[in-house]
């Protein structure tokens, strides 16, 4: 939610204009629930979940309202539930402050609004929330809670204490799972957040990456790049990437004579040659024993295709059951090849095709063919074009960050390795989307400095500023 929230922003839609449209639905309900001239208690806590009710207080002038805070105004969580309070200070509506629980009364309301606490919580409720909750289930008013009951939890449904026993709840954007053990009426609410918000990648995206302080070596990625041959700057690149993207460790196998010019890229790389000019069935046995204790292999760039290196793909595949980046020439392989592998495969339109894929000029009808493909292979797809198509065959993702700039060689190199860090910390489709949406970013960045004459290394420099992540109330 915090995710979509963050996207929905940068789509031009703040969260307090969100809060907005959530407080008009609390009293709209509230106007089915309670006649004209009934009183109505409306219960608020310092957060958002109480800035919903302050707003809907605004929208209740045909009923008697009461507005009671939980803790002191300077108290207040988040600026957004501070200038709703302020609003209602300056506009002089019946207005009281509660610190704690002894001076705590309800009165005798004909309804009760529940806007203590929503999903920003987690734990037993405590003072004077807790008192507040017991009188509130004593009171012979009708009870509506706002987004959740404050005290249970939204994913369970269940309670660490006491919590407020609703007869109505009416909550937000989506379905709750915890709603529905509960044995009161749900209504839920559209409260504007765009469609976009969910499927366009945005800067909310980078809020599942934040980095654990206690970590240590090895839990942000160990990740080996198999590839090289035809093509030798490729698997530096994709090395190069998954460092810049946040990896502990970059491995490189590759032919000899490339391993020596991987190396001279970048002393930060781990490589290690194999015998011949290209990959053959022969490297499998030791490329599956290297491959078993890193968290990522990204299969493909610069591999070419001869023969011999396609069976060696596909020898590799049915005997690996990691994840898996499938990239370049090692993509033909993935439609017939049998697999307890998570593959993430990123085909360019003309790579899809090749494996047997469709593709089409409208995005729309693209991500339609992406994901029908995507549930055929059984892996998930992030196909490469001006909006990139990221599909699981179930849900999809679509990234509009890139520019033309960004068709040099070497920048889908770059989305690989990027791709590969990125799916040793989180699940494979959020990996594609969220690498999509970095090397997108980085590349716009590099336009800003060479237009269209960036090369896949600018990528390489931008990436870590495009992975940042958001602060966010
Ligand atoms: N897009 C959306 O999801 C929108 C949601 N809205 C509403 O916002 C709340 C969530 O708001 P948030 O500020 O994140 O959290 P809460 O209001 O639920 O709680 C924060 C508040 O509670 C205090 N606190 C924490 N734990 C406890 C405890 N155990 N006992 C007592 N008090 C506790 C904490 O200190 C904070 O002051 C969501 O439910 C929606 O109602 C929107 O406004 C619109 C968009
Ligand atoms: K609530």
């Amino acid at each position: 939610m915090a995710a979509v929230d963050v996207n929905a922003e940068s789509l031009g839609v703040p969260r307090k204009q969100l809060m907005e449209s959530s407080g008009n639905a609390v009293a709209r309900v509230c106007r089915d629930l309670a006649d004209p001239g009934s009183s109505v208690a409306i219960v608020a806590g310092r957060g958002n979940n109480g800035g919903d009710a302050l707003v809907a207080a605004r929208f209740l002038k045909a009923y008697d309202v009461t507005v009671t805070l939980l803790g002191r105004p300077e108290t207040i969580s988040t600026d957004i539930a501070r200038e709703n309070w302020e609003a209602l200070v300056a506009s002089e509506v019946d207005l009281q402050t509660v610190t704690d629980s002894v001076t705590f009364e309800l009165g005798d309301p004909d309804l009760v609004v529940d806007a203590m606490l929503g999903t920003g919580v987690t734990g037993a409720l405590r003072e004077p929330e807790a008192t507040a909750a017991r009188a509130i289930n004593e009171s012979s008013a009708t009870v509506l809670a706002v987004d959740v009951p404050s005290g249970v939890d939204a994913d369970s449904g269940e309670a660490a204490g006491v919590a407020v026993e609703a007869d109505h709840v009416v909550t937000f954007h989506d379905d709750k799972p915890g709603l529905e053990s509960l044995d009161c009426d749900v209504t839920v609410e559209d409260i504007g957040i765009p469609a976009a918000a969910e499927l366009f990648t945005g800067p909310g995206d980078l809020l599942t990456l934040r980095r654990d302080p206690q970590s240590h070596k090895g839990d942000h990625g160990d990740v080996l790049v198999v590839g090289g041959g035809p093509y030798t700057g490729a698997p530096a690149l994709a090395a190069q990437a998954a460092l810049r993207a946040g990896a502990d460790l970059a491995r490189v196998a590759c032919p000899e004579y490339v391993a020596r010019e991987v190396q001279g890229y970048s002393e930060n790389l781990i490589v290690s040659g194999f015998d011949g000019d290209h990959l053959t069935t022969d490297h499998v046995p030791g490329l599956l024993d290297v491959a078993a204790d890193r968290d990522v292999v990204v299969f493909g760039p610069g591999l070419g295709d001869h023969d011999e290196s396609l069976a060696a793909v596909r020898e590799f595949l049915s005997a690996y059951d990691g994840t898996a980046v499938v990239d370049a020439d090692a993509l033909q392989v993935v439609p017939d090849v049998d697999t307890e592998a998570t593959l993430i495969c990123t085909p360019h339109q003309g790579e899809l095709v090749k494996m047997g894929g469709e593709t089409d000029d409208d995005w729309e009808t693209r991500r339609e063919l992406v994901r029908e493909f995507a549930a055929d292979l059984g892996h998930v797809l992030l196909v490469k074009g001006a909006y990139d198509v990221v599909s699981d065959g179930d849900e999809d993702r679509v990234n509009r960050t890139g520019n033309p700039g960004m068709t040099v060689g070497g920048t889908g190199d770059v989305l690989a390795g990027a791709t590969g860090a990125l799916a040793s910390v989180l699940p494979p489709l959020d990996a594609a989307a969220v690498a999509a949406y970095a090397n997108g970013r980085a590349g716009d960045a590099a336009a800003d400095e060479f237009d269209g004459g960036l090369v896949a290394t600018d990528l390489l420099e931008r990436l870590p500023a495009a992975l940042e992540g958001y602060q966010h109330e």
